[in-house]
């Protein structure tokens, strides 16, 4: 029997797949591109592993249908095509959401035959066949006339039908630059041969909205049998508009979408999954109260899993999932954002599951004010206020006038005229690893104090992290609490992890952990005593309040991991003891 990830969304709340209607007028068919057009974007080519992997992530995230690929391309596409549908699009499970798997062929016997072999054995197979309508491609491409165009549409339809297909989507190329009154014939003769989606194409991406609307419109006017048909659209971004066509594609009646994580896809791309459905998601009530059956807490996984296997890095500034989307670094935005989040995000980060909190999204720079600039000194440890702060504030101006990024130890520096890289209480003296599928993971630890005194000790824990933070409290005997973790891959795919994570002293757990200067009877474990560095942070008699960032960089995501949480560590200490 197939595996599925845990976690398989429901058929609850879709309304049950037929292939030539959708049963609810309000629902949008998401047809998912990434395995095949996404894959047509130069340098997006990933292994058979690779394309299995992301069409599980897309039974998490609820699409549809799968286009899982292009069969007749080569043996290795016909068996990745093949593993699909036999793993993710074979569950049987009662009340699991199974998508439609498809593969796309040309119009010819040869490409049908390898969608058959390809995608026959799932549970619900589906093809799409296409042939270009418009001139320019039937005259220069095909070199084939318009009646030829329309005999081997209906032609080919109808041998889809006679491998074994029922669900035939059939798409005209280039549907935007052809005559609409052509165009209407072939879906017409492709409906009557069998087809039950018609996909309008923009595939050069040379359309507004305005002409797309009016298009749609036409062919479910002027179609004959588009009543037992499906109207889909596939919009590519040659003008920065398929998204916006895509939604006005849906204002005229089109009720499937075809769409790729992140926009990926041939030249400038496709329609992106996660800006139509956020999109359909946040402003319904403009669109119709319509929606779709994607779980949007998964965007953001899917997002990097993408990035990661095509190495096409999505740009900062992109909406919904690049790393700019939910930060802010002008001083009015922040004020704002600290005081109440919805005054400057009217999308909930949570609900595309971004693992960020309003701290994390603060990153401070030469247009910062001081309300950012007081939580983040408050959250390393220092309330600064009035003149203080004032004074604080003008030298983290002059720096940040001088340099792009600041980080949290030369914030500190401004604040208590340290050295910015004083001697840490604990420095890290390696740590392994051992984990996996069977059974906990396991951490040995080596931390080295002040006095280069060496300390070891090894953890379980509930992957290599949780072990190696067990492991380092057991060293330090303070109880610890995770507050934040946060890690993003630098400079590109797998080469450099930024590891960001927030702690605070774990209060519930004081009781388990003996005072201090009594840790196996040596005080100076935790280094020279009665070093102040020169500023007191005022509210350290209470400790309570605060949490303490730490951030570490490493090709090794663990060894990033135990940096940055070593880091906040030697803040919260420093803070405790004075030190
Ligand atoms: C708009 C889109 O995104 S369509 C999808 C595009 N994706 C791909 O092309 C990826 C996979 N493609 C491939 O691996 C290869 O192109 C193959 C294996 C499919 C074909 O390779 P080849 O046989 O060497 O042909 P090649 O790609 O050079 O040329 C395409 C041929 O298909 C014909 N063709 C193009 N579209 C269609 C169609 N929809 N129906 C029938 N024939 C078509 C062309 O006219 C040309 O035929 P010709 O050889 O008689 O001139
Ligand atoms: C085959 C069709 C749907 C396509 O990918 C395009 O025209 O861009």
């Amino acid at each position: 029997m197939a595996s599925l990830p845990a976690a398989v969304p429901t058929t609850a709340g879709r309304p049950e797949y037929t292939p030539n209607r959708v049963a609810d007028p309000s629902y949008v068919r998401i047809l998912d591109t990434t395995l095949r057009d996404g894959e047509q974007a130069p340098g997006a080519a990933m292994t058979a592993a690779q394309k299995l992997s992301i069409a599980r992530q897309l039974v998490l995230l609820g699409v549809d249908v799968i286009d899982a690929g292009f069969p007749s391309s080569s043996p290795e596409e016909l068996n990745a095509v093949k593993s699909i549908a036999a793993e993710v699009g074979s569950c049987a499970a009662a009340g699991s959401h199974v998508p439609v798997i498809s593969a796309i062929a040309r119009c010819n016997r040869r490409d049908i035959d390898a969608a058959w072999a390809a995608v026959g054995g799932a549970r619900r197979p589906r093809i799409c066949t296409f042939i270009a309508t418009s001139e320019i491609h039937m005259k220069h491409k095909l070199r084939k006339s318009r009646e030829e165009v329309v005999a081997i549409a209906g032609e080919m339809v109808a041998y889809a039908r006679s491998v074994g297909f029922k669900d035939i989507n059939f798409g005209a190329e280039d549907s935007l630059r052809s005559d609409k009154d052509f165009l209407c014939r072939v879906f017409g003769q492709a409906i009557k041969a069998g087809a039950t989606t018609v996909v309008i194409a923009d595939t050069v991406g040379c359309t507004l909205p305005s002409e797309i609307k009016a298009l749609v419109s036409y062919v479910r006017a002027n179609t004959p049998g588009i009543e037992n048909a499906v109207i889909s659209i596939h919009c590519h971004n040659d003008l920065g508009l398929a998204n916006a066509n895509t939604l006005a594609a849906i204002e005229a009646g089109a009720r499937e979408v075809e769409v790729t994580v992140n926009g990926i896809g041939e030249r400038a791309g496709n329609a992106a999954l996660e800006e139509v459905v956020m999109a359909i998601k946040c402003r319904k009530e403009l669109l119709g109260g319509i929606y779709t059956g994607i779980n949007t807490k998964h965007i953001s996984e899917t997002s990097k899993m993408v990035v990661e296997y095509t190495e096409l890095n999505v740009q900062p500034h992109k909406a919904i999932v690049g790393a700019n989307a939910f930060s802010h670094e002008s001083g009015i935005h922040q004020d704002g954002v600290l005081k109440f989040r919805g005054t400057y995000e009217f999308i909930s980060r949570e609900e595309i599951g971004l693992n960020q909190t309003n701290e994390s999204a603060i990153v401070l720079g030469k247009l910062s004010g001081r309300h950012a600039l007081k939580s983040r000194l408050s959250r390393l440890g220092y309330d600064v206020d009035g003149a203080e702060l004032d004074a604080v504030f003008r030298k983290f101006k002059e720096w940040t006038g001088k340099k792009k990024r600041i980080s949290d130890d030369e914030i500190e520096a401004l604040v208590c005229s340290k050295p910015v890289q004083s001697q840490p209480i604990w420095s890290l003296g390696g740590v392994q690893v051992v984990h996996g599928t069977l059974g906990f993971s396991s951490a040995t630890v080596k931390l080295i104090n002040m006095e280069g005194k060496e300390k070891i000790a090894s953890s379980s824990g509930i992957g290599p992290l949780d072990a190696a933070y067990k492991a380092i409290e057991t060293i330090v005997q303070t109880p610890i609490k995770l507050v934040e973790y946060t890690n993003t891959p630098l400079d590109g795919i797998n080469s450099i992890f930024s590891t960001q994570v927030v702690l605070s002293e774990d209060h519930s757990q004081l009781s388990a952990f003996p005072p201090i200067e009594k840790v196996n009877g040596d005080a100076n474990d935790f280094g020279p005593s009665g070093k102040a560095n020169g500023h007191s942070p005022s509210g350290k008699a209470n400790g309570h309040a605060f949490s303490f960032n730490g951030s570490g960089e490493d090709a090794d995501i663990v060894v990033s991991s135990v940096q940055a949480y070593l880091q906040a560590l030697n803040r919260m200490l420093s803070m405790k003891y004075s030190i």
